[in-house]
């Protein structure tokens, strides 16, 4: 199968506006092209932007297997996730399969009221802000959030809430240092890099809190149905338990793909809701009429059916993934265009949710978009904040109804103003994010 080749976005076009502000120029590129499979010439570096639907599809989905997690982003990554999960092959596969029943909606559903305390306890902590009238840190205090419900339904006994958070900030640290490595992905290993100390402190500190974890639960019989006494059980296909590493390497991967991602989002949710005060009423009411008095719980969750609107809206203008990287293991076509082996190619799903093909007024945040009236309309793979095949978002089910409760559990005790008036706007690292601190100030709804 021939193709043709790619047309290339000049050197002189992509690095000095990407470097300035890469969003934009990825923004810019995607409208110019239509869709269409180009070639970003960044010098030595040179990968292939991908973000129309059906070539998403081929990519993450029909042609998986040759399209895997090598070279940039990955190859870094290894040294923190190690084999498993996080990464490809048959230990991922043989991971995914185990893990699959855990983020089930079945299992969720039962979990649900475990994840509940977990963060009813969390929001708590909060209550000393809005006492003293002082803002929170919303990505900090987000973090500390997931956290808390991560270790209490995924972890369970034997990690204290102070080496949840030391996992978390090593985990966060670790995608921060690896930046020069990410803008550098034809560095061998062995030129040393600025961040590389930070990202294998960063390793060792994984390493030390979650190895002794696995270790006691392998000591006492891992009996219980949390995810690490699930995987010490597990049996590999010569009938022999998962080693170790493989273990500490999953619940790793699984606590890194939890962690930033729901936080990012998190933090987005509170700068929405305060540039879109009508969209935030809406929000206020359905919580007042779903939950009234009652302490917030799973109940309400099926409930809650615009504020569940409001974060795929959320997900679709902020994917906080917002680029997945593959390396072509062979020659291939996409989209017409020849993709030559070893190449980079980056799939996009900020770019697929900004295509006014498939989305009227792309850059407006209006959550009806994904009411039932116009979701069936949807163009198949068109809205993929959880990427797509086989590597699609294990907690993509489990992230919405988290998220629904801790809006519920939020909104139901405070009103929340962002603090300051200037715009936040997106920054892309490995995760999209909004530049800089955003802090927001709670004040009680009822008086105490
Ligand atoms: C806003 C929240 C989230 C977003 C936007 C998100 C996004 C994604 C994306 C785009 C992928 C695909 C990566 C790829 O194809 O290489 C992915 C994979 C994954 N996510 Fe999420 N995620 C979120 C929350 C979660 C949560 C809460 C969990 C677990 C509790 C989770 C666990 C995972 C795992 C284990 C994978 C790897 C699956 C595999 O490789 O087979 N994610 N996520």
């Amino acid at each position: 199968m021939r193709g043709r080749k790619a047309r290339r976005i000049p050197i002189h076009r992509t690095l000095p506006a990407l470097a300035r502000d890469p969003l934009r120029a990825f923004a810019a590129i995607g409208r110019d092209t239509g869709g269409e499979v180009v070639q970003l010439n960044l010098g030595l570096h040179r990968p292939y932007l991908v973000s129309r639907p059906e070539d998403m599809q081929h990519v993450l989905r029909d042609r998986a297997d040759n399209y895997t997690r090598d070279g940039m982003l990955w190859k870094p990554l290894r040294r923190l996730f190690g084999n498993g999960l996080g990464m490809d092959g048959p230990d991922w596969a043989r991971s995914r399969q185990l893990m699959l029943p855990v983020f089930s909606a079945r299992n969720v559903a039962t979990i649900m009221g475990e994840l509940t305390a977990a963060l009813t306890e969390a929001v708590d902590e909060l209550d000393p802000y809005a006492r003293a009238e002082e803002p929170i840190d919303t990505r900090l205090e987000m973090t500390r959030i997931i956290h808390r419900a991560l270790i209490r339904v995924f972890i369970g006994k034997g990690m204290s809430t102070e080496d949840a958070d030391r996992l978390g900030h090593a985990v966060t640290g670790g995608f921060t240092s690896i930046g020069p490595r990410l803008l550098l992905p034809f560095v061998p290993d062995s030129v040393p890099l600025p961040g590389d100390g930070a990202f294998m402190r960063a390793v060792r500190q994984a390493d030390a809190i979650v190895t002794p974890i696995v270790r006691q639960r392998k000591r006492e019989g891992a009996t219980g149905d949390d995810l690490v006494s699930l995987l010490c059980r597990a049996r590999d296909e010569n009938g022999d338990p998962l080693d170790e590493e493989l273990v500490r390497n999953d619940v790793v991967a699984m606590f890194a793909g939890a962690s930033e991602t729901s936080a990012v989002a998190l933090t987005w949710l509170w700068i929405l809701l305060n540039d879109h005060p009508e969209v935030a009423d809406r929000v206020y009411d359905e919580v007042d009429r779903v939950v009234g008095d009652e302490p917030p719980g799973p109940a309400h969750v099926p409930k809650l059916v615009y504020t569940k609107q409001v974060l795929q809206e959320l997900l679709r203008l902020y994917p906080v993934g917002w680029i997945i990287p593959r390396f072509a293991q062979e020659a291939d076509v996409v989209g017409g265009v020849e993709i030559p082996a070893g190449s980079t190619v980056l799939a996009s799903p900020y770019l697929t949710h900004r295509m006014e093909r498939y989305w009227e007024r792309p850059y407006d945040f209006d959550p009806d978009r994904f009411g039932p009236e116009r979701s069936g309309r949807r163009a198949p793979s068109s809205y993929v904040p959880f990427g797509l095949g086989a590597h699609q978002c294990l907690g993509s089910h489990f992230f919405l109804v988290e998220a629904q409760l801790i809006v519920a559990i939020v909104l139901s005790r405070y009103r929340v103003r962002l603090r300051g008036a200037a715009p936040v706007v997106p920054q892309a690292a490995a995760t999209l994010r909004p530049r800089g601190k955003v802090e927001v100030m709670l004040s009680y709804r009822s008086p105490q």
